[in-house]
């Protein structure tokens, strides 16, 4: 897919936080959106994702893909499992539990995969919500600082999970740090 964002603004109370943004966006590369805090790089997410309006400018490429995302909070569904949030985003088959499983298996202690969700550390519930937008079929994935919480050596696993999980496709990441694009061998866009 192509996603060509053209002149994008929008304003908040008379702030101009997206002043004539341009993009230019194809599958098969990781982008990693860099900027200070307050620069609207959730703002701009949140367009995207048509839960936003913009005040001007186009976005073309988006009409008939999939978007899948991970917020900046996990937004689980609390009294779950990690296995029941994953599995809920996954088309019908026969399988899906297990499939679920497998991918939790990857990143999270298999003791934390059948209690509440509600009951799992801060980085435990990152992971559980980076799986799930990876469970679901998408063509474009946006994450909004998905590695919060995360230490190194967990943050390195789930970056080649990514890596894996998002090959040809679109992949939009916010971070602040200037190594995680490195890690990912993303594309750097400054806001
Ligand atoms: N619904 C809103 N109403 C008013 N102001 C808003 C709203 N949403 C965002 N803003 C403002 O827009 C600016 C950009 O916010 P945004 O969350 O997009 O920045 P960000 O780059 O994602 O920041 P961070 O790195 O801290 O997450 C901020 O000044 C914020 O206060």
């Amino acid at each position: 897919m192509e996603l060509v964002i053209r002149k994008l603004c929008k304003s908040f109370d008379g702030h101009l936080v997206l002043d004539q943004v341009s993009l230019h966006l194809v599958s098969g590369n990781i982008y990693c959106l860099m900027g200070p805090s307050g620069s609207g790089k959730t703002t701009l997410f949140h367009i995207l994702l048509g839960l936003v309006s913009a005040d001007s400018g186009e976005v073309n490429g988006l009409a008939k893909e999939r978007i899948s995302a991970v917020f900046q909070e996990n937004r689980l569904c609390e009294a779950f499992t990690p296995v029941e949030n994953v599995t809920m985003v996954m088309p019908s088959s026969g399988n899906n539990k297990r499939k679920a499983r497998e991918a939790l298996k990857r990143l999270l202690p298999d003791e934390s995969l059948d209690r509440a969700a509600s009951t799992l550390s801060g980085g435990m519930k990152r992971r559980v919500a980076i799986i799930r937008a990876l469970m679901v079929p998408f063509d474009m994935v946006i994450m909004d600082e998905p590695f919060t919480g995360l230490d190194e050596e967990t943050k390195q696993q789930v970056i080649t999970y990514i890596k894996e999980q998002s090959a040809g496709k679109l992949v939009l990441i916010s971070t602040h740090q200037e190594e995680d694009v490195q890690l990912l061998n993303g594309i750097k866009i400054h806001l």
